[in-house]
Parts: C-alpha cells; sequence; structure tokens
C-alpha cells in the first residue's frame, strides 16, 4: 500500500521556486492498477518519483506499507527500491548491453549467484515473451521489445510494486495494447500493485480501477474509474473524458434546440451498469405523461462496465421538470441540466 499525505514538493529553478505538487493526497491500495492522468507539467513524473525516493517531498509524508519512506537508513532505501520497480517512457536501457545484460543487472548489483542470475533471467524473458532474443543487443530491438526488456529488468527483484512513468506514450497503439495486456497480467498473475502515470485517457479505461486527475501540482479529483470518468466534476476531467466519449451537443442542434419556444429541458444522463437498461424515458411517458426526446447518445465500456451517455429534451411546465428531474434523480442515474447558449453548451466550469 502507498499512502501519500499532504504531500508538496518545490523544486528551485532559474526562474525562481517550482511547484511541482501542492498539497497532494493519494492511497493506492494493495492489488490496484492506479493511473494518475494529467496534462504535461501536472506533476505527474514528481509524483511517480516521490514513491521510491528519486524526489523527496518539501513538505509532508510518503508511507510504502505503513512506513515513512523519508525516515529509511541507506540500506533499508535499498531494500525499499528492491520491492519497488520502475519502467519509463524512454526505457531506459543500457544501449550497448545485450537483452540478458539489462535484465540481469539489478541481480548483479543485488549479487545474486550466476546460475541463479541465468535462471531468473530466462524466466522473466518467458514472462514477457522474449527468450528468443536473449542474446540480442537492446539497440536493435523495436520500441516495444525494449519495454518488454525494461518491464522484465523492473521485475527482476520480485517487486510488490511497479512504478510506470509514462510507459506506453512512445509506442504506437497496438503496442501501446500489447503492454497494456502484460501490465495486467503482472498484476494479475504476479500479485504487483501498479502505479502509473499518463496523459492518455485509453491507457486508464483499459487497465486501471482507479485514477486521480492532475492539474498545476494538485489533485483535482480522485476514486474509482467509473466514480471519476462517471461523473466528472473537473473542466479538465471532462476534457479527458471527451477524448474517449465525446458527449457534447453538436453546435448545429444546440442552436435548433434554442429556437424551440416552448418549456422544455435538456438533461445529460449518465448511466452505468446494469442501471444502463433501465426503461427511464419509457417511465417519464408513461407515468408522468411528458415527452422526451433523445438528442444524442453514446455508450462505452469502462473497466468492463457499460458507460453510456444521453442528452434528452423533456417538453412539461418547469414543476413537472422539477418533478422528473427528481425522479431520475432517485433512479440512480447522473443528471446534470444543460444551459445551452448562443448555440453552444453552458457549463459554469
Ligand atoms: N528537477 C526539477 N527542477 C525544476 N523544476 C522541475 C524539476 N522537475 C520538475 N520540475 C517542474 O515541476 C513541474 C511538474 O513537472 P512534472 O515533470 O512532474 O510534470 P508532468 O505532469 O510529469 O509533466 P510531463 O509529462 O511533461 O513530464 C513542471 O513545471 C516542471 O518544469
Amino acid at each position: 500500500m502507498i499512502e501519500i499525505q499532504n504531500v508538496s514538493k518545490r523544486f528551485d529553478s532559474a526562474s525562481g521556486e517550482v511547484h511541482a505538487l501542492r498539497q497532494v493526497s493519494l492511497t493506492v491500495e494493495k492489488g490496484d492498477i492506479f493511473g494518475v492522468i494529467g496534462f504535461s507539467g501536472a506533476g505527474k513524473s514528481t509524483l511517480v518519483r516521490l514513491v521510491n525516493l528519486l524526489e523527496r517531498p518539501s513538505e509532508g509524508r510518503v508511507l510504502v506499507d505503513g512506513t515513512d519512506i523519508t525516515t529509511l537508513s541507506k540500506p533499508d532505501l535499498r531494500m525499499l527500491r528492491k520491492n519497488i520497480g520502475m519502467i519509463f517512457q524512454q526505457f531506459n536501457l543500457l544501449q550497448s548491453k545485450s537483452v540478458f545484460q539489462n535484465v540481469a543487472a539489478p541481480l548483479v548489483l543485488n549479487k545474486v549467484p550466476k546460475k541463479d542470475i541465468d535462471k531468473r533471467v530466462k524466466e522473466l524473458l518467458h514472462f514477457v515473451e522474449l527468450e528468443d532474443k536473449i542474446h540480442t543487443n537492446v539497440s536493435k530491438l523495436s520500441g516495444g521489445q525494449k519495454q518488454r526488456v525494461g518491464i522484465a529488468r523492473a521485475l527482476a527483484t520480485n517487486p510488490s510494486i511497479l512504478l510506470c512513468d509514462e510507459a506506453t506514450s512512445a509506442l504506437d497503439p497496438k503496442t501501446t495494447d500489447s503492454i497494456l495486456e502484460l501490465l495486467k497480467k503482472i498484476n494479475r498473475e504476479l500479485n504487483v500493485t501498479i502505479l502509473l502515470i499518463t496523459h492518455e485517457m485509453h491507457v486508464i479505461c483499459d487497465i486501471c480501477n482507479k485514477v486521480a486527475v492532475m492539474d498545476n501540482g494538485r489533485v483535482l479529483e480522485q476514486g474509482t474509474v467509473l466514480q471519476v470518468f462517471g461523473n466528472p466534476q473537473h473542466k479538465i476531467t471532462r476534457s479527458f473524458v471527451k477524448t474517449v466519449i465525446d458527449d457534447s451537443i453538436p453546435g448545429s442542434l444546440a442552436r435548433e434546440i434554442l429556437e424551440y419556444q416552448g418549456e422544455n429541458r435538456i438533461f445529460r444522463l449518465r448511466f452505468q451498469g446494469n442501471i444502463a437498461g433501465k426503461p427511464l424515458l419509457y417511465r417519464i411517458s408513461a407515468e408522468y405523461h411528458m415527452e422526451n426526446s433523445i438528442l444524442f447518445a453514446t455508450v462505452c465500456e469502462l473497466q468492463g462496465v457499460v458507460f453510456s451517455v444521453m442528452i434528452v429534451q423533456v417538453f412539461g411546465s418547469a414543476q413537472r421538470l422539477d418533478e422528473v428531474q427528481q425522479f431520475i434523480e432517485d433512479s440512480g442515474v447522473y443528471v446534470e441540466v444543460l444551459h445551452l447558449t448562443g448555440g453552444e453548451e453552458d457549463r459554469n466550469d
């Protein structure tokens, strides 16, 4: 378990003090694949580097399995780093060395006997499906193969935590998917807790069970992927959601709606999981006798859960619309009233 408690991190730079992290708190439970998403400069790399003390917090505490790691002695810090593997966007391999030498490096550093190193490296290369490249120089490998070597090296000392710093950002989409599959296998079969940082929603949706959204050194929101992306509270979170599920009303449609003179309200509904099939609109017609029309609907899958967004226009008096809104809320569906101004959606961000 990783606990980051009220951590701030400041750097001195030529142009003055930089606040890379501001009072960040988050908890990664054992078994999680926890994703931190944010745009460039949000503080993600600084955050992940705290966990193996590549960076020290200016304030606050970082606990790994209950121990405040800033208080560790040098030998204990070495032990901690054995327990925490890390992979990088640019792989950070020893370029002039073979696959074997790269994967063996942490074992050599830890003075593991040679015959055990041979056995362990073969085991690891089998796990990452790269046995046939054992004697190849890493400079001859593709990006995906290099990341597999990076992963095998990170797993060499049997860590219980794996930190991933934009591990798929340098890879094409197909290779990204195969590396994400491998990370899932590491989590599932080796019980490794994963903390990853990324600016790609696809990565979060594909493998993470929890997520934190960062901006300007702060965590804006965090929780399960479904909680955070199912009902995003901040503009930045919504902009990430939009990259996988665009839920805005096209401008031409918004202008048409604005021209309508009668009383109506536009709701954005977000359905999750088994409530996706609830006959909500049918009940608004049948029980409330109110006409409604679907303006937009889309569906995707987040973490194996069906997630759908629907924008509906319901017609009726303000009082009746309040009743319907209450009914929707009581049904456990996230509902948001949309205000259209001049053909655009005004979200008061
Ligand atoms: N060693 C350093 N010295 C000075 N400033 C730093 C240092 N490391 C990071 N920063 C600054 O801290 C802020 C957060 O950087 P960080 O690399 O953690 O963000 P990020 O979200 O990982 O962005 P990116 O994906 O671009 O790396 C940035 O303004 C960055 O310039």
